[in-house]
């Protein structure tokens, strides 16, 4: 169900395919960057994240101008607009961090950017931009447990398309669930066993998306990073600011 994408440096040189690319998206068409960043990163990424999670103590962090970089915790949080069970590590834009997130996520970002009608660097200086920031979020989804209900996320001049970083292996790391979306006939389709660590989809934010439980006949351990990594790629609204739209939650689909 995937369709291949030029590479990201042709897109963002050229107004033409950013265009048709586009076209293709807004029909619900699910688009795939391959080999963004090189599965041995990846592996070394989410090998320190693991690390973090288990050593650190999980906390909520609002969004506020210096928010420090955090770790926490989701288990059906009703302060969250979409009901899920994942960890969640978010880095902001003014912090700095061995892997130089930013840095190695930025073509995606630019793309991102470009695709909205939005100059390529827009949300990802260190002051926030409209009310809102770049956030590169790390999502692990625990076997047993881990899981997002299907949703749209809105739609604005901050993004027409939502890129998604597969970073985990189907058939190796977890055998059941994962990334669902939803094609233009109304039919949920998984997409993981498409995508190897390192690839980006890119689909429409309106079109509805989530993640079934991963490997659901697993115990689950929240300790053992047995499960599924995602990035995800996003400019988020400061708190109190009220610039973007909520993502509206369609339940368990
Ligand atoms: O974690 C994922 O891969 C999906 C995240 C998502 O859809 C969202 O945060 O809106
Ligand atoms: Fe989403």
């Amino acid at each position: 169900m995937l369709f291949e994408m030029d590479p990201l440096p042709l897109l963002e040189a050229d107004a033409e395919r950013r265009a048709a690319l586009q076209a293709r998206i807004d029909g619900h068409e699910v688009g795939v960057s391959r080999a963004v960043v090189a599965p041995d990163l990846i592996e070394r990424l989410t090998g320190w994240l693991a690390g973090v999670g288990r050593a650190s103590l999980p906390n909520y962090v609002a969004l506020t101008p210096g928010a420090p970089n955090a770790h926490r915790v989701n288990r059906w949080d009703e302060r969250s607009f979409v009901r899920a069970n994942y960890h969640q590590f978010s880095f902001n834009p003014w912090n700095q961090d061995p892997f130089d997130v930013f840095r190695l996520m930025a073509p995606v970002f630019r793309l991102r950017n470009l695709l909205a009608g939005a100059p390529s660097e827009k949300y990802l200086g260190r002051a926030p931009e409209e009310g809102s920031i770049a956030r590169m979020l790390f999502h692990f989804y625990p076997a047993g447990e881990g899981c997002m209900n299907l949703h749209r996320d809105p739609v604005g001049p901050h993004q027409v398309a939502v890129p998604l970083m597969a970073m985990s292996r189907f058939g190796a790391d977890y055998s059941a669930g994962g990334l669902v979306l939803q094609d233009a006939a109304g039919v949920l389709r998984a997409v993981d066993a498409e995508l190897a660590p390192g690839d980006v989809v890119w689909f429409h934010p309106q079109q509805p998306h989530g993640i079934e439980t991963i490997d659901p006949d697993t115990p689950s351990d929240w300790l053992s990073f047995r499960g599924r990594w995602s990035g995800v790629f996003a400019v988020n609204k400061l708190q109190g600011e009220a610039s973007i739209a909520d993502a509206a939650d369609l339940g368990r689909g």
